[in-house]
């Protein structure tokens, strides 16, 4: 279990419902993601995590319900004045809290044809107002960040799987967000690569202060790095807990949970 923990949510899921078209995903999803979380969506294959992730980052509309995140700052308290509805905000509104926030997407996809610099570069060079040495020099850092320095000119095809989601991490950092969100940060890499992605998605969290919400259902990583979680269900299409991982598996009342848990069966 992370040590972190805080009561500020900076993301609210208030009954939400998630289909495409006629068919139901997940319905009555309500829960909170606090400041310096590391959130874990967690459950088996193809009950919803990706969709639900999907939700928080403007790529799938919620059938029902609201994905409210913060507006203010830390410190702010918890009062819905202060929350924004994202599905309902204006365009403009929505893009300013994508641009807090960093996704890593599970293929990690960064363009093959540019090198580790220009793939961060790329982002920072849409939305901000910088010179082109100063982006250089950002990427430089962000590469550091991730345990990558000295691999500017390197192209995605030159290094291993674990470097190529550090490479689409130190990108989804580009724009400074307060959220990462990460959909399988571990899959295809080995135990190894894995764990020590682990280590660095803590160090982010603990260094820069980070909230991250990952997609993930391997064990080992929900209990490394995970302090709170949503476990959805694909039978009943909704969530059966939320909270710590390791309380969950301890005292969930839910038999489904404290099994997946254990041994991650579903
Ligand atoms: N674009 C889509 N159109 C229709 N159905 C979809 C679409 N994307 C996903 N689904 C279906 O929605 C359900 C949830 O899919 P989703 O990818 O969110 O699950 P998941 O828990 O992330 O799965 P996995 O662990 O296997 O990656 C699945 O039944 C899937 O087949």
């Amino acid at each position: 279990m992370s040590q972190i923990t805080s009561s500020e949510p900076v993301i609210r899921a208030k009954d939400l419902t998630l289909a495409y078209g006629d068919f139901i995903v997940q319905s009555g999803l309500t829960f909170d993601v606090k400041e310096q979380d590391i959130f874990i969506i967690m459950g088996g294959s193809g009950c919803g995590k990706s969709t639900l992730l999907k939700s928080f980052i403007g790529l799938k509309e919620p059938a029902e319900g609201q994905v409210l995140f913060r507006t203010g700052g830390s410190g702010a308290s918890v009062n819905e004045q202060r929350y924004i509805d994202f599905w309902q905000a204006s365009e403009s509104q929505r893009q300013q809290l994508m641009q807090r926030s960093g996704v890593l997407y599970q293929s990690g996809a960064l363009w093959s044809s540019m090198t580790l610099a220009e793939n961060i570069i790329l982002p920072m060079d849409e939305y901000l107002d910088l010179s082109p040495m100063d982006m250089k020099y950002l990427a430089s850092l962000k590469l550091a960040l991730v345990g990558l320095s000295g691999f500017e000119d390197y192209y995605p095809s030159e290094i291993s799987g674990g470097m190529r989601k550090r490479a689409g991490i130190a990108r989804a950092l580009a724009l400074e967000p307060d959220i990462l969100f990460l959909d399988e940060p571990s899959a295809g890499l080995d135990p190894i690569s894995a764990s020590l992605l682990d280590d660095l998605i803590l160090q982010l969290r603990d260094n820069l202060g980070c909230t991250f919400v990952v997609v993930t259902h391997e064990l080992a990583s929900i209990f490394t790095i995970g302090n709170n979680s949503v476990f959805l269900d694909a039978k009943s299409k909704t969530m059966l807990a939320t909270g710590d991982p390791g309380d969950l598996m301890k005292h969930s009342e839910n038999e489904a949970v404290r099994r997946f848990l254990a041994r991650g069966d579903t």
